[in-house]
């Protein structure tokens, strides 16, 4: 069963700003679905639109069942919105808002501090609940924002890049309560600009270019799709690149947290030469796999570099660190 519809939808800002240009796609109970797309693609728009927020220039949008337009109220009272730009007043604590929230959803005084109580400590904001929001952190501020949208008990919760700015380990907190939410009957719309969150995280993921759906498939099946393999190199170190650079190409490479990918797609019959070539640089085998594509190879190979998602633009530093051993003959590429 779709809860979410998008036909042919259409979005034109003020000064012909064209957002949204044919967005077409549904969204099945029970998923959790990404949005994928560099700055400005549209993904926030789509949230706004779905939401309720804004209104469609053409094309039709119906969320569980609805018309955002035409049942605006019936729409806001069964989903939870967690925006971008948390609504937070700095001099409430996080315990107020909740509290306050639970009241304009209309939970009896009793019920809204039960149910804030639990989101409080479901958050892990217990500890914090009568300090300042002032006083939080980035991921803290986050996290109330989205106990917040889930005072009514939602069953489609839209999280509009949900973990940006995050450090590690509140990023990974927030992926576990949304597998969780899931597990219990959730839908979960989510844009991000992380290409490995929405392979982690997301049954299908739609990569927005434009104000259009590009590709929309599952993490798994985009990565079959583009076919060809990924020589992954562990622990490497940038003094072992430039041969491997020398046979298969600087594009082909990449490097994150000392870990090598060598794309070898459509260069299958270069493996042996790849090998050898770390054999002799001293690599041991062990630390040397063969594996499918990530998401953002996927990315790559489809779109170009052209799509400039924060994750690649990452990647790329990393490209580019090889580029400059190569060229100074200096290691430390790596970080
Ligand atoms: N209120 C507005 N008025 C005019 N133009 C807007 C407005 N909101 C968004 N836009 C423009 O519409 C386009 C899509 O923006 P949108 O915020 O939907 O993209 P996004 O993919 O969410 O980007 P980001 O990752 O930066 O949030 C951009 O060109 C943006 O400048």
């Amino acid at each position: 069963m779709s809860v979410i519809e998008l036909h042919d939808l259409r979005k034109v800002y003020p000064d012909d700003v064209v957002a949204l240009d044919g967005l077409t796609f549904d969204v099945s109970a029970g998923e959790i679905f990404g949005c994928l797309g560099r700055n400005g693609a549209g993904k926030t728009t789509t949230v706004r639109i779905l939401t309720a927020l804004t209104r469609p220039t053409a094309g039709s949008v119906q969320v569980l069942g609805l018309d955002p337009q035409r049942a605006r109220r019936e729409i806001q009272s069964q989903v939870g919105v967690s925006l971008q730009q948390a609504a937070l007043d700095q001099l409430m604590t996080g315990r107020e808002h909740l509290v306050l929230m639970a009241r304009l959803r209309g939970l009896g005084a009793a019920a809204g501090r039960r149910r804030s109580d639990a989101l409080l400590e479901r958050f892990g904001l217990g500890a914090v609940a009568d300090r300042y929001v002032a006083t939080y952190t980035i991921g803290m501020q986050r996290r109330l924002d989205t106990a917040m949208a889930l005072l009514h008990e939602p069953t489609l919760l839209f999280l509009d890049e949900p973990t940006t700015g995050l450090d590690p380990q509140s990023r990974r907190a927030l992926w576990s309560f949304v597998s969780e939410f899931r597990a219990d009957g959730g839908t979960v719309f989510l844009t991000t600009q992380y290409l490995d969150e929405a392979d982690q995280l997301c049954d299908r993921i739609a990569i927005l270019d434009h104000g259009r759906v590009s590709v929309l498939d599952t993490p798994s099946a985009l990565k079959r799709g583009v076919g060809g393999k990924v020589l992954r190199v562990g622990n490497a170190n940038p003094e072992h690149l430039p041969g491997v650079v020398a046979i298969v190409g600087e594009q082909a490479c990449r490097i994150d947290d000392s870990t090598l990918d060598v794309d070898l797609s459509g260069q299958e019959e270069l493996l042996p030469d790849v090998l050898a070539e770390l054999r002799r640089a001293g690599v041991p085998m062990a630390r040397v796999d063969l594996v499918d594509p990530s998401i953002e190879e996927v990315f790559v190979r489809l779109t170009g570099e052209g799509v400039d998602t924060r994750g690649m633009s990452e990647r790329a530093a990393g490209v580019a660190a090889i580029g400059r051993t190569l060229a100074t003959g200096r290691g430390g590429g790596a970080r």
